[in-house]
């Protein structure tokens, strides 16, 4: 009997994908291979407890055991088939695929299909359309390319469609490398189509789902993270900025504020470095969750971490809503000379620990769509810069 359990890790999307593969024997093993884009990467405390045990349960995000990684060998068992998503019965293995499919002439699909690609692979005879759908390789989300890819097929005299969840690396040569071997896994000895330069006429249908799938970014989800000192101002814009979105009408919007929060969703925690990060972390999968129905989050923490801010750009992205950043930039001595808690000469007799810009670090966003410092200048002339922003970027028009 074991006394300590397995160790579990919940990896991202694309290494999802990519262990799929290696379990279906699409793709070889082991993860993590030199020079090898097939990664995984395990937090501190799941790594050690992972080079104890020897192995690494790999779950998925509801929790449940997909394979079993040997650490830090990287070698993949599967344990069960994922259970999660849509579409989900069209992902077949490649032998499931060569069983079902035999004598299909094959052709990869990674974007919706025009009409001229229709009428292309109509000439070609009974076919496997596989849709490419792993995480970052569509223009489109892979719920949308299937449901297009579906369509496309509805109107061709003879066609399958399975989908294969090939993930994109961030490295094109690395990238087409792994299509070649999933694509060639998957058609076995039969012919690949590889579909001639594209069109932009897409049948009415099609036009449709794209469109749905890529809302112009007026009507997109948004999230405008205000990041900053304390007292530099966050709280006071994002009230101002909610208040013009409300007397406009046009939508609705959910505040996150860094004190407001942390006196409910994020109740108990300390302003440790790790704390603070899952504070932020809370905050970015609320505001995510928000833009994912096309809502609007104003979020105003300091987040003085770089790293946790790009999770939450992450977090935003896969949701489908766009990120907005605003870096009040009010220098801390501004902030300090107005002191509006008292908190700041509190910090300085060292009667509040770890407190930011005194005894903690901010670190300055290098990528805020808007940097506004907000000394010397009246709420409503520095809100300006940032509605002025919003409007540039097509996102808002107050
Ligand atoms: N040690 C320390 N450091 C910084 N701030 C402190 C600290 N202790 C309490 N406070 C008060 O908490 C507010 C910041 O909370 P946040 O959740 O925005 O911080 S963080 O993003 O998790 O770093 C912050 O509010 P704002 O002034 O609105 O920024 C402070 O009032
Ligand atoms: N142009 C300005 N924009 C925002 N706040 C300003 C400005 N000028 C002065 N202030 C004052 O600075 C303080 C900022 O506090 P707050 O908005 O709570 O900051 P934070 O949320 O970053 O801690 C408020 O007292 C506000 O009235």
């Amino acid at each position: 009997m074991r006394d300590v359990p397995v160790p579990q890790h919940s990896p991202s999307p694309r290494e999802l994908d990519d262990i799929e593969l290696i379990v279906s024997g699409a793709l070889p093993g082991p993860l993590n291979a030199p020079g090898s884009p097939l990664t995984l990467a395990l937090p501190d405390a799941v790594a050690s407890a992972a080079t104890v045990d020897g192995s690494v349960e790999i779950v998925d995000p509801e929790g449940l055991p997909l394979a079993r990684v040997t650490w830090p060998a990287g070698e993949v068992t599967g344990l069960s088939s994922p259970a999660y998503g849509p579409f989900r019965r069209l992902y077949l293995t490649p032998e499931q695929t060569r069983t079902e499919y035999a004598g299909r002439t094959v052709v990869p699909v990674a974007d919706a299909l025009t009409t001229t690609e229709i009428d292309e692979i109509a000439a070609l005879g009974p076919v496997l359309l596989l849709a490419l759908v792993g995480h970052g390789t569509p223009s489109l989300s892979p719920v949308a390319l299937l449901r297009a890819t579906l369509l496309a097929a509805d109107t061709l005299p003879d066609a399958a469609v399975v989908a294969v969840p090939l993930a994109a690396h961030d490295d094109p040569e690395a990238d087409h490398a792994l299509g070649v071997a999933v694509v060639a896994a998957y058609a076995g000895e039969d012919e690949v189509h590889a579909l001639a330069a594209d069109s932009d006429d897409y049948p009415d249908a099609i036009a449709a789902v794209i469109d749905r799938d890529q809302p112009a970014p007026a009507e997109q989800g948004l999230v405008v993270f205000f990041t900053g000192l304390s007292g530099s101002g966050k709280s006071t814009l994002a009230r101002a900025l909610m208040d013009r979105i409300l007397e406009q009408g046009a939508r609705t919007v959910t505040s996150l504020d860094g004190d407001v929060v942390r006196r409910n969703l994020s109740a108990g925690l300390t302003f440790s470095k790790e704390d603070r990060e899952t504070n932020i972390r809370r905050i970015g999968w609320v505001a995510a969750e928000i833009s994912r129905h096309g809502g609007l989050a104003v979020c105003s923490p300091i987040a003085p971490f770089d790293s946790t801010r790009q999770d939450v750009r992450r977090y935003v992205d896969d949701a489908g809503g766009a990120f907005f950043l605003v870096h009040v930039a009010t220098p801390l001595e501004e902030c300090e000379r107005r002191d509006r808690k008292g908190l700041y000469a509190k910090a300085r007799r060292g009667e509040i620990p770890e407190f930011t810009g005194i005894s903690s670090p901010y670190e300055e966003p290098a990528d805020a769509d808007v940097r506004v410092d907000t000394t010397g200048r009246s709420i409503d002339d520095a809100l300006d810069d940032v509605i002025e922003g919003l409007r540039e970027a097509g996102y808002l028009d107050l």
